[in-house]
């Protein structure tokens, strides 16, 4: 797969690219602007890439095995893949218990309608985070090796069976202070570890594109069913015309904007409008939907990659 959701961040500030000559000079530059020119040859890439030429039999397979073909990835991959974590805290300090210094990211101006506050938990209150769509843990390791907080718990859910073996098998999993379990999110109902309303943080990182459009609000009804009143999602996925999605050969298209990769596991691309309607359709409110556009350089190939992916944080009501 070529598209690791590979991030080096540098911290307390993000580099930009003021001058075009300059651009091979690092490996990284945030926030790079899409003028219409290049906005129109990523369109016209994915209008070829878009026609629709699977049999009905193999969309079929696709999503009535979708867990499998996560079963096969991890079978090959292990944990070796995702791994890549460095913006975990800066981009949501929320999930850096115990620790108000987390870095916090600088937005330019209007790009960010975040509050960007970290509520710290009450001494003695139990702080529970679930992330759905954990993998082999390369969001809850994190989490846990940096959090000392002994009021915090994790649970994660995959409908993969062999990701939740592997992350069950590594010498970092505590089951004191996480439980993790298979479960399709997609289900209408959840069977899990936990009551209605108990959950202070749900955790959506590249998951919800791995889901059928069709099925992803039954989804988000679901995660604000499970969330206290009060608490937050945080979703960082990919964007529209990301290059993950331009390099699509032609008949991996399933629907429109949603392919298949070699493997047959499955990828959405989102726009921002798309996520917001998705949350807010399900009563959240919206405390940040921003896109972030990252120009990713090959010194040694010349070669630039745009990346794009759009984060947010949404919060039940009180
Ligand atoms: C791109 S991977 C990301 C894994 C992990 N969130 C990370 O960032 O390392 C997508 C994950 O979503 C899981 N997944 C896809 N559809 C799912 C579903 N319906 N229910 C639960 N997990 C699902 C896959 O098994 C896979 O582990």
């Amino acid at each position: 797969m070529d598209d690791t959701p590979i991030e080096k961040r540098p911290q307390f500030g993000n580099r930009y690219l003021e001058n075009a000559d300059e651009v091979f000079k690092h490996n990284a530059w945030d926030n790079v602007d899409w003028d219409e020119d290049q906005e129109t040859v990523a369109k016209e890439k994915v209008e070829q890439n878009s026609q629709v030429t699977f049999s009905e039999d193999h969309l079929k397979s696709l999503e009535n095995d979708a867990d499998k073909h996560w079963d096969a990835f991890y079978d090959i991959h292990q944990n070796r893949f995702f791994k890549d974590r460095h913006w975990l805290f800066t981009e949501f300090p929320e999930l850096a218990p115990d620790n108000t210094s987390a870095p916090v990211r600088v937005y330019p101006e209007g790009e960010n309608n975040s509050k960007q506050t970290v509520e710290q938990p009450k001494s003695d209150s139990k702080r529970c985070i679930f992330e759905i769509g954990c993998g082999v843990g390369n969001t809850i390791f994190p989490i846990l090796q940096y959090s000392r907080d002994p009021n915090l718990f994790i649970y994660g859910c995959d409908f993969s069976s062999k990701a939740i073996e592997i992350m069950q098998q590594s010498e970092l999993y505590e089951t004191d202070r996480c439980n993790v379990f298979v479960l399709d999110a997609t289900l209408d109902k959840w069977d899990v570890p936990f009551e209605e309303n108990s959950i202070d943080i749900i955790v959506l990182i590249f998951v919800l594109s791995a889901i059928d459009p069709a099925k992803m609000t039954t989804v988000i009804n679901n995660i604000y069913k499970y969330l206290k009143p009060g608490g937050l999602v945080v979703f960082r996925d990919y964007g529209r015309y990301d290059l993950a999605q331009l390099r699509f050969k032609k008949g991996r298209c399933i629907s429109d904007n949603f392919y298949a990769r070699g493997d047959n596991t499955r990828v959405y691309f989102f726009t921002q409008e798309e996520i917001t309607n998705l949350f807010k359709g399900a009563g959240f409110t919206e405390e940040q939907n921003l896109i972030d556009r990252r120009l990713q350089v090959n010194r040694g190939k010349m070669l630039k990659m745009y990346r794009v992916w759009i984060q947010g944080k949404y919060r039940k009501p009180l």
